[in-house]
C-alpha cells in the first residue's frame, strides 16, 4: 500500500506536487494519469526516496521507502525506463544486481521466465529492442519479489503485443495481491489496464476513483441544443443531477438530460429550436475536459438548480 499525506514538491518557482493526498490499494491496479508535467515522475521518485518532498510526506507499507531495513524487497520500481547500457548479458546482468541485494541466483531465473526474456537472456542487454529492455527492467523490479510495484510509463513506445503482454503481467501480479502503480500521460491505455485512477494535472488531485466509475461518468450523453433563446432554455432545463454549459452564441451543453425531454420543454414553452443532437462523449475528451486549462473551458457558463 502507498499513502500520500500532502505531499509536495517544489523546484524554485515551480510546484511541480502540490499537496497530493491519495492511497494506492493493493490487489488492483493503480492508474497515475495525467498530462506531461503534471508530476507523476516527481511523486514516483518521491516514494522511492529519490527525491525528498518540500513538504507532506508518502508511505510504502507504513513506512518511508528509505526506513525500511530492505526496501527493494517492499517496492520494485522502473522509473523513467531507458535502455540497459551494458555489455552484459540480461542474465548477468540480472545477476549482479542479485548478488548486490542478497538475492538467490535461481530467483534471477524466475524473473526470467516470468517477463519471457528465456530465449534471449544471454544477449548482451545494451543490445536489446525497446520492448525487450522494458521487459529487463520490469524483471529487475520483481527481482526482490516486492509486494508494491511502481512503474513510469511502463508501455510507452511498445507495439500492441508488448502492450497486451504488460497488461496480462501486471493484472496476474494485482490478482495476487500485490499493490500496482502505473503511470501514463494516455486515457486508452489507463482504460484498459487499470482498475482505480488518481487522475493528476499541474501537481493537483483532480479525480481518485474506480476506472468504472470514470468511464461512466464520462460517457454520459451530451446534447447539444441551439436556440434563440438559449438562456431562458438554459434556466428551466435546470436541475438535480443536470449540467447545462453556455459554449457558444446561442448553443448549450445539456448532461443529464434525454433530447425528448429537452425538446418537449422548449416546445411547451414555445422555445424555437435551431438544433437538437445528442452524442456520447469519450473518455479522451472527458480526460481533455478535465485537464484542459485553456480559458476556453473555464469561462463556460454553468447553470445550477440555483440559477433557476
Ligand atoms: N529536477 C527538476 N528541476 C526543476 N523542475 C523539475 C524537475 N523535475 C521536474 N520538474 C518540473 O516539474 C513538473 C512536473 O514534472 P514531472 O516529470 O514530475 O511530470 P510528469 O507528470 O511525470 O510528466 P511526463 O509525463 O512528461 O513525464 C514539470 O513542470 C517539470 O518541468
Amino acid at each position: 500500500m502507498i499513502k500520500a499525506e500532502g505531499l509536495t514538491k517544489r523546484y524554485g518557482d515551480k510546484l511541480a506536487v502540490d499537496g497530493l493526498t491519495f492511497t494506492v490499494e493493493p490487489g488492483v491496479i493503480t492508474g497515475f494519469l495525467g498530462p506531461n508535467g503534471a508530476g507523476k515522475s516527481t511523486t514516483m521518485r518521491m516514494i522511492m526516496g529519490l527525491d525528498a518532498p518540500t513538504s507532506g510526506s508518502v508511505t510504502v507499507n507504513g513506512k518511508p521507502f528509505a526506513a525500511h531495513r530492505r526496501p527493494l524487497a517492499q517496492v520494485g520500481a522502473l522509473l523513467e525506463a531507458r535502455a540497459v547500457h551494458t555489455g552484459r548479458s540480461a542474465r548477468n546482468h540480472l545477476l549482479a544486481m542479485a548478488a548486490t541485494a542478497g538475492i538467490a541466483d535461481r530467483r534471477v531465473d524466475e524473473v526470467i521466465a516470468m517477463v519471457g526474456l528465456g530465449e534471449v537472456a544471454g544477449r548482451r542487454a545494451g543490445a536489446f529492442s525497446l520492448g525487450m529492455g522494458q521487459r529487463l527492467g520490469i524483471a529487475s523490479a520483481l527481482l526482490a519479489d516486492p509486494q508494491t510495484l511502481i512503474l513510469d510509463e511502463p508501455v510507452n513506445g511498445l507495439d500492441p503485443d508488448g502492450v497486451r503482454w504488460i497488461r496480462n503481467l501486471l493484472k496476474g501480479l494485482a490478482d495476487q495481491g500485490r499493490t500496482v502503480f502505473l503511470s501514463s500521460h494516455l486515457m486508452s491505455e489507463m482504460a484498459l489496464t487499470a482498475d482505480h485512477i488518481i487522475l493528476v494535472g499541474k501537481g493537483r488531485l483532480l479525480r481518485d476513483q474506480p476506472m468504472a466509475d470514470f468511464i461512466a461518468g464520462a460517457s454520459a450523453d451530451l446534447v447539444t441544443v441551439r436556440s434563440p433563446e438559449a438562456s431562458r432554455l438554459a434556466q428551466l432545463l435546470a436541475g438535480p443531477e443536470v449540467t447545462v454549459r453556455d459554449v457558444a452564441d446561442q448553443t448549450l451543453e445539456v448532461q443529464g438530460l434525454t433530447s425528448d425531454h429537452i425538446g418537449r420543454t422548449a416546445a411547451a414553452a414555445g422555445i424555437t429550436l435551431l438544433e437538437l443532437a445528442t452524442h456520447a462523449a469519450s473518455l479522451e475528451e472527458a480526460y481533455m475536459a478535465l485537464t484542459d486549462e485553456s480559458v476556453d473551458y473555464r469561462s463556460t457558463v454553468e447553470y445550477t438548480e440555483d440559477a433557476a
